[in-house]
């Protein structure tokens, strides 16, 4: 049995206080830590106040991104060993944004999943195609091979603890949500992609979510796929109502 984890990625919303009011509100309501990972990636700036606040909970903290390097010259970002200091659990990697905007490429990607178990984070990697090549039918190929790329090196331990979230890159912000047999779908064809580059144990423990307009009206219905463990949510994690409900969503898949 994989645990599921539903985690919220707030991007850039949310000031300071709005989210520490947020954590104060959520953390004792999240479940029980051995049932579901409950997770928000937080922007950079509050990590350390809001990690130190939900010390006790069953509510963690996780980053949006972060770069490669343990140190160096690499003005305005964050690093790993920055991370794993404050005791940060999660980190995001590849998000499509950070790939569309930020430059974000396979190999760099790669290279950050890598940094990440090099400091003990869990990388949450993030893979997706557009709506042009799923128009053109090639979401299987693309999606197979942004996964052969970003866990390229990885040991059978690394690849096995590493969360995917497949997030078609049309179905995120838009209020298009994939329906759950094609979400399942291709989170069937990672799995399996993960078998050919590893074995089916390791295929088995590794845990997929899904990605793309997730709310509390259609999490069960994604979370009850064979091939779904969990769920990476935009807009519907920045109300302390809806964000609850989708970890309730968590115990009942
Ligand atoms: O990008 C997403 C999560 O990383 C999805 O965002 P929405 O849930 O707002 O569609």
């Amino acid at each position: 049995m994989r645990k599921p984890i539903i985690a919220g990625n707030w991007k850039m919303y949310k000031t300071f206080s709005e989210a520490k009011e947020f954590v104060e509100e959520v953390k004792g309501l999240a479940p029980d830590a051995s049932k579901v990972d409950s997770v928000i990636c937080a922007p950079a700036l509050f990590l350390q106040q809001l990690q130190a606040s939900v010390e006790g909970s069953t509510l963690q903290i996780g980053a949006q991104t972060m770069h490669e390097e343990k140190e160096g010259a690499f003005t305005g970002e964050i690093s790993p060993a920055q991370l794993a200091d404050l005791g940060i659990p999660y980190v995001i990697i590849g998000h499509s944004e950070r790939r569309q905007y930020f430059n974000e490429t396979d190999a760099s990607v790669n290279k950050k999943v890598h940094a990440a178990f090099e400091f003990g984070l869990t990388p949450i990697m993030c893979v997706g195609e557009t709506l042009e090549q799923r128009e053109s039918g090639s979401t299987g190929s693309i999606v197979e091979n942004q996964v052969a790329e970003g866990l390229k090196g990885l040991t059978e331990e690394q690849a096995s603890k590493t969360v995917i979230a497949y997030e078609p890159i049309w179905a995120i912000g838009t209020g298009k949500t994939a329906t759950a047999e094609d979400a399942n779908e291709v989170c069937g064809i990672i799995r399996k992609k993960v078998a050919a580059l590893y074995n089916d144990e390791t295929a088995q423990q590794i845990r997929i979510q899904y990605g793309g307009s997730v709310k509390p009206a259609n999490i069960e219905e994604l979370l009850g796929m064979e091939h779904i463990d969990g769920a990476l949510v935009g807009g519907a994690s920045l109300e302390t109502e809806s964000f609850v409900k989708l970890l309730e969503a968590g115990l009942h898949a």
